[in-house]
């Protein structure tokens, strides 16, 4: 084995016996974030408890509030000459929760890997005499990834500027080092009508809740013309409050994915069936349609094999189930990232075949059998960014299929 090869594979080691060796805070700072879930864009206490840790840890500059409320940074530098430039790696960690039923998405855990992966990186390194360059490692803490889209805020704020690559890992019911993340745009409608006895004086109502009811048949109806890979999901947020009173006031939310944006025009037909339900039922409407589009995940499968290296390496089985690897597995404002920066979002067994977004699953994310699974992937992210940083050539190739992708994506 040659001088290299030998220095890789002990900083490897060093990764990992780093991120066993803080187990036990890692877990606390996981359990914490879960035990007390936040929505988007409110996650206080996770942006808290992420700060204090950070700050506790040595060497760590940490901005806290960065860019936005719940956001936050934390970076260390070392290696190289001051002048040099810098290779900027990144973890990011998200935080926020479901409505009503928790961390059902394992936001607390995604929070764990980004920590415990710079911590890990960072003791690597800092036992490296003669690094080939100079290293910063930032971990960016990023709200809202269940609504809104805390990231695509983020870039528009240039919080993800200087970095070469960026790194985070999802919990799922399996290994994969990537599932179809789609496009995806989201939409509010508001049918405004008038409340009226509906016994005494039905005439006098206009019924906003008819307006609504044709709202989502008009949509299921459009669903017959979609391409087969468009999801359009919604619900009824207010559908009235009594049945003997008209009701004049609904609301809906829809989601509307598609493959990349290319065919997010589906948003324009999805506009006429929501338009139209207002026409027949005299209600006036409001269609908001959100401030940030999710991007689908530009891949780059330099980084992937490079992942999936290491995380065999660890134990990780990968599924190879073409169903699960074929299917779409949702948005993510990473999406957004990707095409920015090179970056990854492999997914992560945690010890649960639970289904995200479900009571069961918020049940696994909070189950101490996670934690191995979590600090593996987490280990497994901290050994790719190790790869990169030993090998620059590596990083070149990742930088190059960053830009052939994005031009095949005329994204250039
Ligand atoms: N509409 C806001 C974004 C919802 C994002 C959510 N993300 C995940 O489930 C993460 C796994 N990709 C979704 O896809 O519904």
């Amino acid at each position: 084995m040659s001088g290299e090869a030998e220095l890789l594979l002990e900083l490897k080691h060093r990764v990992g016996s780093c991120i066993d060796e803080a187990e036990s805070k890692l877990h606390s700072l996981s359990q914490d974030i879960w035990s007390c879930p936040e929505l988007a864009y409110e996650e206080r206490k996770a942006h808290d408890k992420l700060v204090k840790f950070f700050s506790q840890e040595d060497g760590w500059r940490v901005d806290s509030h960065f860019k936005l409320e719940t956001a936050f940074r934390a970076s260390w530098v070392v290696g190289g000459r001051e002048q040099e430039d810098v290779v900027n790696v990144g973890f990011l960690c998200e935080y926020d929760a479901l409505p009503t039923i928790g961390h059902a998405c394992g936001h607390n855990l995604i929070a764990e890997v980004g920590a415990a992966a710079a911590l890990g990186l960072k003791a690597a390194l800092e036992t490296t005499k003669g690094l080939p360059v100079r290293v910063q490692v930032t971990v960016l803490g990023t709200p809202a990834e269940e609504h809104g889209g805390g990231k695509i805020d983020m870039l528009r704020e240039g919080a993800f500027e200087g970095l070469d690559v960026v790194f985070m890992a999802h919990p799922s019911k399996e290994d994969a080092v990537y599932l179809p993340c789609v496009a995806e745009h989201d939409v509010t409608i508001k049918y405004q009508g008038k409340a009226s006895h509906a016994a005494s004086y039905p005439w006098e109502g206009i019924n906003a809740l008819d307006a609504a009811v044709l709202c989502y048949n008009n949509m299921s109806v459009l669903r017959q013309q979609m391409k087969p890979d468009w999801r359009v999901h919604g619900i009824i947020k207010h559908g009235g409050v009594k049945p003997n009173i008209i009701p004049a006031y609904t609301e809906l939310e829809y989601y509307l994915r598609t493959l990349s944006c290319k065919d997010l025009p589906v948003l324009k037909k999805a506009e006429r069936c929501f338009r139209s339900a207002a026409m027949a039922t005299s209600c006036e409407v409001e269609v908001e349609f959100a401030r940030n589009t999710f991007d689908n995940i530009l891949r780059n499968t330099t980084l992937e094999e490079l992942y999936q290296r290491n995380g065999k390496a660890l134990g990780m089985d990968f599924t190879i189930d073409e169903d699960v690897l074929k299917n779409e597995s949702g948005s993510t404002d990473f999406g957004n990232v990707t095409f920015v920066i090179p970056g990854i979002h492999p997914y992560f067994y945690i010890g649960s075949k639970a289904l995200n977004h479900t009571e069961e699953y918020t049940v696994a994310a909070g189950d101490a059998r996670a934690q191995f699974f979590t600090l593996r992937s987490a280990k497994a992210l901290a050994m790719t960014a190790l790869d990169l940083l030993l090998c620059p050539e590596l990083l070149q190739r990742v930088k190059q299929e960053f830009t052939e992708a994005k031009r095949k994506e005329n994204r250039i």
